[in-house]
């Protein structure tokens, strides 16, 4: 789950951008990386690393220039220590691209080959965004070929694009020369909005970025989510042009944004994150409510950070105290996008201490928002019973996690989910060393997230119900997908159990 941001000012846009990707680095904290146009020359600088470890100063000051993109990245295609596969990418035809992208997409393999024989172009990485740039250069040579660009050049070649492209894709692109563009998949799987604000010389800025926390973070205005399908241009004075690109277009967001990826200050799709968690922590107090004996439990214990606004809300409807017994290092990052399962699992305990104070003699009730490889509850459930907790119940804002997921979540298989094989609640009790654990169900989390905006015809709840928005996933597919996550790879870390099953490395298929 990437993060990208986009920006055209009559000032250097530089600086903002990097402060964007910091209010975005929770989306991505692989590699991260910037790119501006001056003139008709395109600076980059990108790297492996967190935002501000990649960026020094002197990079800083060579990227000038009015008009930029950024992104951090959370790889779910390609190899994952690859600096080459960071972003931006860059195509030199036509005209000079600079693009990126969040999201996944589904037909790469066939993309890649497609591309070389009809298109003759060469791929030189295994991600999918380079693919999915040489498919936009590819589209934007064929309009320009009787036309010079322009912006029904530019939605054509979008159009285009739709057409050939499966999966998942929130995108922005500078062409040199010409301006900004940014596009999303036409299922609206991958957020994006759309802000713009008022310079001191009175000229409008523009930005695009995955999640509205960077326009709130940088004092614009919130203009509007784009829509599925929908591309927007902003040529090089500053002229806006919207169009709907797609022949079906349908809003389908993922509901993983909701429950862990997003920033709760963000707003999505007209809906706030905080408040879907809030309201999260009120359908999981029905269940919690049916399945468990109440007397049975001291206090409510969130898992920090994601699931806290959740447990607060369910603490309240349950009517039980409310405590904080795990304190974060505030300095690692997040887990669960972390690479490798063996770095996984030492950063939950470097990340989180337990206070005794809170645990001796107490019956607990966990709240984490999702399970999903059950690297964090197995850890904390024994912390919690080394700590001196009595009984530990555990409760999931999220449904189980079944299925695998193709549209920029890392968990292309079964095999590594908890509940891949289907174990149910007490199965998982087991696994994690509970002594009961309850999940929302999945008319919890649909209920929970139409309430905030019933105005969203349907969600990507995939790695939930299995059901796969964009209709091209066959169990071929999956199974390909197994395969390549579990070759093994040439030289495996020796220390990384992930990575001797091929995680991180190449998962094209
Ligand atoms: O079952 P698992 O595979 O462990 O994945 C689920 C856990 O990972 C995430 O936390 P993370 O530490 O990434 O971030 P957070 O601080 O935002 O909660 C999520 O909030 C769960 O705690
Ligand atoms: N999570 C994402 O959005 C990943 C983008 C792209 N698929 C990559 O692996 O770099
Ligand atoms: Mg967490």
């Amino acid at each position: 789950m990437c993060g990208i941001v986009a920006m055209m000012s009559r000032e250097p846009v530089n600086q903002r951008i990097y402060d964007a990707l910091h209010l975005l680095q929770h989306r991505g904290q692989d590699a991260a990386g910037i790119a501006t146009l001056d003139g008709l020359h395109f600076h980059m600088y990108k790297a492996m690393g967190l935002v501000r470890d990649v960026f020094r100063t002197r990079n800083m000051r060579d990227l000038t220039g009015n008009i930029g993109i950024g992104q951090v990245r959370y790889p779910t295609q390609g190899c994952a220590s690859s600096n080459q596969e960071s972003q931006p990418f860059y195509v030199n035809a036509p005209y000079g691209i600079m693009f990126a992208h969040n999201g996944n997409l589904t037909n790469a393999a066939e993309l890649t080959q497609e591309l070389y024989e009809t298109d003759r172009r060469h791929i030189n990485t295994t991600s999918d965004s380079e693919v999915l740039l040489n498919v936009l250069a590819t589209e934007i040579s064929r309009v320009t070929q009787t036309k010079s660009l322009d912006a029904e050049g530019v939605f054509e070649a979008v159009a285009a694009v739709h057409r050939r492209v499966r999966g998942s894709y929130g995108c922005c692109a500078v062409i040199a020369g010409k301006g900004l563009l940014a596009f999303r998949d036409p299922h609206g799987i991958r957020p994006l909005c759309y802000g713009t604000n008022v310079a001191e010389d009175g000229s409008i800025e523009h930005m695009v970025s995955s999640e509205s926390v960077t326009m709130i973070g940088l004092g614009f205005k919130v203009e509007r989510d784009i829509a599925p399908g929908e591309a927007i241009w902003i040529d090089l004075k500053g002229n806006v042009s919207v169009r709907q690109c797609a022949e079906h277009a349908e809003l389908n967001p993922c509901a993983f944004e909701f429950v862990y990826f997003a920033r709760p200050d963000s707003t999505i799709d007209g809906i706030n994150v905080y408040g879907a968690r809030l309201k999260l922590g009120e359908y999981l107090a029905k269940t919690v409510r049916e399945k468990l004996d109440l007397s049975e439990i001291d206090v409510v214990m969130p898992i920090p950070d994601s699931s806290r606004p959740c447990a607060q809300q369910l603490a309240q409807e349950l009517g039980i105290p409310y405590r904080e017994g795990f304190i974060k290092n505030r300095y690692v990052g997040r887990t669960f996008i972390m690479p490798g399962q063996a770095v996984r699992k030492k950063s939950v305990r470097q990340k989180l201490n337990a206070m005794p104070v809170e645990f001796e003699g107490k019956n607990l009730l966990l709240v984490d928002d999702s399970i999903v490889r059950g690297t964090t509850m197995r850890e904390i459930v024994r912390m919690a019973r080394e700590s001196g907790a009595k009984k530990v119940f555990v409760a999931s804002s999220a449904p189980r996690v079944m299925f695998p997921n193709v549209y920029g979540i890392d968990m292309p298989t079964k095999s590594e989910l908890l509940c891949g094989d289907g174990k149910d609640e007490a199965a998982v009790a087991e696994a994690i060393g509970a002594d009961a654990v309850v999940y929302q169900t999945l008319e919890g989390l649909k209920g929970a997230l139409h309430d905030m905006n019933p105005d969203v015809p349907r969600f990507d709840c995939s790695c939930f119900d299995g059901v796969y928005v964009t209709g091209d996933i066959t169990d071929e597919y999956l199974a390909r997908l197994d395969a390549a996550r579990n070759a093994p790879v040439a030289k495996p870390a020796p220390d990384e159990e992930g990575d001797e099953a091929g995680e991180g490395k190449s998962t094209l298929a």
